[in-house]
């Protein structure tokens, strides 16, 4: 019995929910399992020939996270996978990855995990949930890791909240832009922080789309981060004059995500975008999308 495994982009932070906020985003990371005497490990296509073709794969380890976490064998397959999802660009290609191999392994082994394990697994891998929540279970994702578990609320987006996405041709390693960040905050940044995630929180779960500029300020991450981004704080400042209903950098960049309203034409801020890039001497693709709700899907087909 082959099957599909098909799990999501995610942008995390959203601004000031670092670490604990995402939404999921529509471009997929697919793997096609295939049970077999032996395993083989296929990565298909341009994103993904710098990677691993064997055991050492990041998707077949996390389908042996799988197994361990259920504590049984993980039985041989072949496993082909391919991607849409840009790598080390803040659009949360790993954790598509691990969570599609999560699911994948789990599948494998006739299901024994359910969901809040398949999340609890591949948050603890990742040291954060806010990119495999969203990319599990679709949507808007609020979600926090402690040493009882993982605690999460899925939202449902706003009707009419739309994203665009300026995805720049140059990688960010996720491990480099946490490396910049500071190791301790002040009282006052951090009561500025949980202030503004907790507004983001909730204007987005009454869908109070008008609030999302104000409520998406952040002196957590993107400071430290823009350098690394050129034309990052431009946006973050201008964004809203030129039709986005905020802005922020996407993870840990250098991608950036500006929401807008799907009833409104983007064409003015994909002008704006493409000349932030074209000033700051970088190429790269804008792009819209409305948020995927699907999560990760796995299709029977034999
Ligand atoms: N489908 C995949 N198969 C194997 N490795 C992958 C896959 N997707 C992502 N990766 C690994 O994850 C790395 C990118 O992760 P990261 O730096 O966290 O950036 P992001 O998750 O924002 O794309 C890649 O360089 C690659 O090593
Ligand atoms: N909260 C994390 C999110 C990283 O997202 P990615 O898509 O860049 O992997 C962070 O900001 O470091």
């Amino acid at each position: 019995m082959t099957f599909t495994v098909r799990a999501p982009a995610s942008s995390a932070n959203l601004g000031p929910g670092f670490d604990s906020l995402g939404l999921s985003v529509p471009l997929f990371t697919t793997l096609r399992v295939t049970p077999q005497d032996t395993t083989e490990v296929v990565p298909l296509g341009a994103e993904l020939a710098g990677t691993a073709a064997d055991e050492s794969n990041y998707v077949y380890r996390a389908m042996l996270l799988a197994a361990r976490r259920a504590g049984r064998e993980l039985p041989p397959a072949r496993i082909e996978i391919e991607t849409e999802v840009p790598l080390a660009r803040g659009l949360g290609s790993s954790a598509a990855a691990l969570v599609g191999g999560i699911v994948a392994g789990n599948e494998l082994l006739g299901r024994p995990l359910d969901d809040e394990a398949v999340l609890d697994v591949a948050a603890r891998e990742e040291g954060h949930p806010d990119n495999v929540a969203p990319a599990l279970f679709g949507g808007i994702v609020v979600a926090t890791l402690d040493k009882l578990g993982t605690h999460y609320i899925r939202l449902e987006p706003p009707a009419h909240l739309g994203v665009t996405v300026l995805v720049p041709d140059f990688e960010l390693s996720t491990s480099k832009a946490r490396a910049v960040l500071p190791k301790e905050y002040s009282r006052a940044d951090a009561v500025h922080a949980l202030s503004h995630s907790a507004l983001l929180a909730a204007a987005l779960s009454v869908g109070r789309l008008d609030l999302l500029r104000h409520a998406m300020q952040d002196y957590i991450h993107q400071i430290w981060r823009a350098p690394l981004v050129p034309g990052l704080s431009d946006i973050l400042d201008d964004a809203h004059k030129h039709g986005a209903l905020g802005a922020a950098l996407s993870g840990a960049g250098p991608s950036v995500l500006c929401f807008h309203d799907r009833r409104e034409d983007t064409g003015r801020l994909h002008t704006y975008l493409h000349g932030v890039m074209a000033r700051n001497g970088l190429s790269g693709r804008v792009m819209d999308f409305s948020i995927d709700t699907a999560g990760t899907v796995v299709e029977r087909l034999t």
